[in-house]
């Protein structure tokens, strides 16, 4: 039997390209000639500098952005060359989450939850409700189905968030800072569910962050951006043979964290340990600062 790594990538960028205009006419090319593949099963850290293209490469996995230049596949379907109808319907196997929730205010939590599945209009409301009671089981908000987000911390908007996102059942989902805006506390709970997510439901993850502790506690690998190109790869466990300052830092910081039990690189539980910048300073550790690639 073949193994994840293996098997075919579920997704594959090849040699995508995306510029803007940017003041004085000029172009400003975000993400250069980039190639970047992604095996099934796998969580996937793009970290970088302020600028450095992470959040444009992280959209054009489906197609948010759609690139200048270069191919997309994503679970054997070639996203650049569908039509919308077609692209509208490979969406659906791509969930996404960001920063700042993007939940509908004036709806409750099962409703945002239910969205995706009331807008591929093929689900009977019998169906959306059972749907919608798993995927908030799944985040441990079942019994939050009524409320509006306002109600809700931070750390909960995030996990509606994630259980709209897993609505349709993605076979990927796409995490854009998750945790920036939260602190530390409830960064610790959308990790925890981020886990869950992948080692329970199989969900691909790719995450943007500039939280080295959050690449060391999800994400098996790391790709790091550098002015819009993609400078290094490498196994998070193996950040040390890396050559780039933000892997000698993340290098530090797992050496700071050896022999505390499960930091996740590779895949064992989450720690208990500080989670984000905010907790390591809260327990007296510098700032985890995110230095120039
Ligand atoms: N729609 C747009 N129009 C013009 N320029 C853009 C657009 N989107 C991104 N850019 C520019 O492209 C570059 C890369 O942006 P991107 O958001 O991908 O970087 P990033 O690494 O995610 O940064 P950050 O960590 O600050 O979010 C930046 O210089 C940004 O200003």
């Amino acid at each position: 039997m073949r193994g994840a790594a293996d098997a075919p990538p579920l997704i594959s960028l090849q040699q995508v390209h995306r510029s803007f205009d940017a003041r004085g006419g000029r172009r400003l090319h975000a993400v250069r000639n980039v190639d970047l593949t992604v095996q099934p099963g796998e969580v996937l850290g793009i970290i970088g500098r302020s600028g450095a293209g992470k959040s444009t490469l992280l959209r054009m996995i489906n197609l948010l952005e759609r690139p200048d230049q270069g191919r997309v596949q994503v679970a054997g379907q070639t996203l650049t060359d569908l039509s919308a109808r077609e692209l509208r319907r490979a969406r659906s196997g791509i969930g996404m989450i960001f920063q700042q929730f993007n939940l509908l205010q004036n709806a409750t939590v099962a409703d945002n939850v239910a969205l995706p599945l009331q807008l591929q209009g093929h689900w009977s409301r019998s169906r959306i409700d059972t749907r919608v009671a798993e995927c908030l089981a799944q985040v441990g908000l079942v019994d939050k189905a009524d409320a509006y987000p306002a109600q809700l911390s931070g750390g909960q908007k995030q996990r509606v968030a994630i259980a709209r996102a897993l609505a349709p059942r993605p076979a990927v989902m796409l995490c854009d800072e998750p945790t920036s805006a939260l602190d530390a506390e409830t960064t610790r709970e959308v990790l925890s569910t981020l886990h869950a997510v992948n080692r329970e439901l199989g969900v691909t993850l790719v995450i943007v962050t500039h939280e080295l502790s959050v690449v060391l506690k999800l994400c098996q690998r790391v790709a790091v951006m550098q002015a819009g190109q993609l400078v290094e790869q490498f196994a998070t466990s193996e950040a040390a043979q890396g050559q780039s300052a933000l892997a000698r830092e993340l290098a530090a910081l797992a050496a700071a964290h050896a022999g505390s039990p499960g930091v996740v690189a590779g895949g064992s539980t989450l720690s208990r340990r500080p989670s984000t910048s905010a907790d390591l300073r809260a327990e007296g550790h510098a700032r985890v600062e995110m230095p120039h690639a």
